[in-house]
């Protein structure tokens, strides 16, 4: 666990970069320091490796002040990735990753070893090892710097802006490696972002600074959402606000029809009368096919396979969200969702009614 336990930073020019900060950073989570730019969350993280020191104040690693620990003995345990990789040029990438190793008096081999298995380990293809950091793009090389930091397999990992170089299509797959990452390797990771989707999508707990250094929310991102402390988080959080939220509410809880749901082997006589509904047409494995509407349906006899079906979107319901249920809707010209097992099986249809009866609960919850 890191702590900030009233921590102030005042430059010499007499600039105050963090303000009495107090917080919790707890072991095995991701907390995000978000902020407009200026507001002191690179002062802050580089307090906890001590490249900066307080002017007041103290941070606890796991208990102990980390101005009694020296810096190289700290830092050990900590790794660090910055923006733009900070790759050394001129080393290929197998000894960029090996840097702490071999700093730790690793024998060489033992060293490059580990440098292959992390590459690995962040998804990148141990064939680029031989490679200098210009023959990589900026999203390999920000892959490649997280697995430099991770090389001495240190418990802390301080983050600063490591995404933010990439663009949004590379930051997503960066941010979805994190979490995979995250989950595998448990670390206390201190994340420094200015983007406010990022910060909601990787922390476990978000800590909103405002300029001057002061935390203005420190919550999980569902509460920050759901509840903003004061006008400043409101409006930093920015716009759809509600429909973000609903990323955070799970969808097992929605009510599922599967009459609907019908194999497409089925005589088009068997379905035509009874049905008064778009029908979710599934093949022999439970698989999705597409919408039928009633009014679509031929008076000729055959098999719901001679029938067009129009598209359709899914979600699995025991791991996604309200918001992909409501995405799932809206991908369907039925209005209605199709709620599909791990292995993309259909379990059956949420209509648009069921989750307009979800998301009405929800707003009378936030009003009450
Ligand atoms: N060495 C320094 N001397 C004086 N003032 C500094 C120094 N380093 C940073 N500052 C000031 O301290 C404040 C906080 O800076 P810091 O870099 O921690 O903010 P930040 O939130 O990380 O900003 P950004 O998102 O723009 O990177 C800013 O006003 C900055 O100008």
């Amino acid at each position: 666990m890191i702590t900030f336990d009233g921590v102030t930073k005042r430059y010499p020019d007499g600039t105050v970069a963090v303000d009495e900060l107090s917080l919790e950073a707890p072991t095995g989570e991701i907390t995000v320091l978000v902020g407009p730019s200026g507001c002191g969350k690179t002062t802050s993280l580089r307090m906890i490796n001590r490249m900066i020191d307080p002017s007041a104040g103290r941070i606890l690693l796991d208990g102990a002040d980390v101005t009694t620990v020296d810096p190289p003995t700290l830092r050990r345990g900590i790794g660090y990735v910055i923006q733009q990789a900070g790759l050394f040029p001129h080393r290929k990438i197998v000894d960029n990753v090996a840097t702490v190793p071999y700093l730790l008096g690793w024998d060489r081999k033992k060293a490059r070893s580990r440098a292959m298995d992390l590459l690995e380990l962040v998804g990148l293809d141990p064939g680029l090892a031989g490679r200098y950091p210009f023959q990589l793009s900026g999203g390999q090389q920000q892959r490649v710097g997280v697995a430099r930091a991770l090389a001495a397999d240190p418990p802390v990992l301080l983050m600063d802006e490591p995404f933010s170089a990439v663009d949004p299509i590379v930051r997503a797959s960066l941010q979805d490696e994190l979490l995979r990452l995250q989950a595998e390797l448990n670390k206390t990771i201190v994340f420094v972002t200015h983007d406010i989707d990022e910060a909601v999508k990787l922390g476990d707990r978000v800590a909103v600074l405002r300029v001057g250094g002061r935390l203005a929310q420190l919550a999980a991102p569902a509460e920050l959402l759901a509840e903003p402390a004061d006008d400043f988080v409101r409006e930093f959080l920015g716009r759809d606000r509600g429909i973000r939220r609903l990323s955070f509410i799970p969808a097992d809880g929605l009510s599922l029809r599967t009459d609907l749901v019908v194999p497409v082997s089925a005589d088009v006589s068997s379905v035509r009368g009874t049905a008064e509904a778009w029908l979710a047409v599934v093949d022999a494995e439970g698989g999705p096919l597409g919408w039928i509407a009633p009014k679509d349906l031929p008076d000729s006899g055959g098999t719901l396979a001679e029938v067009p079906a129009a598209p359709y979107g899914t979600f699995v319901r025991g791991r996604d969200s309200l918001r992909a249920a409501l995405d799932a809707t809206l991908l369907s010209p039925s209005g209605n969702a199709l709620a599909v097992d791990g292995s993309g099986r259909v379990e059956g249809v949420v209509t648009r009614e069921a989750l307009g009866e979800a998301l009405t609960r929800i707003a009378e919850d936030a009003r009450g």
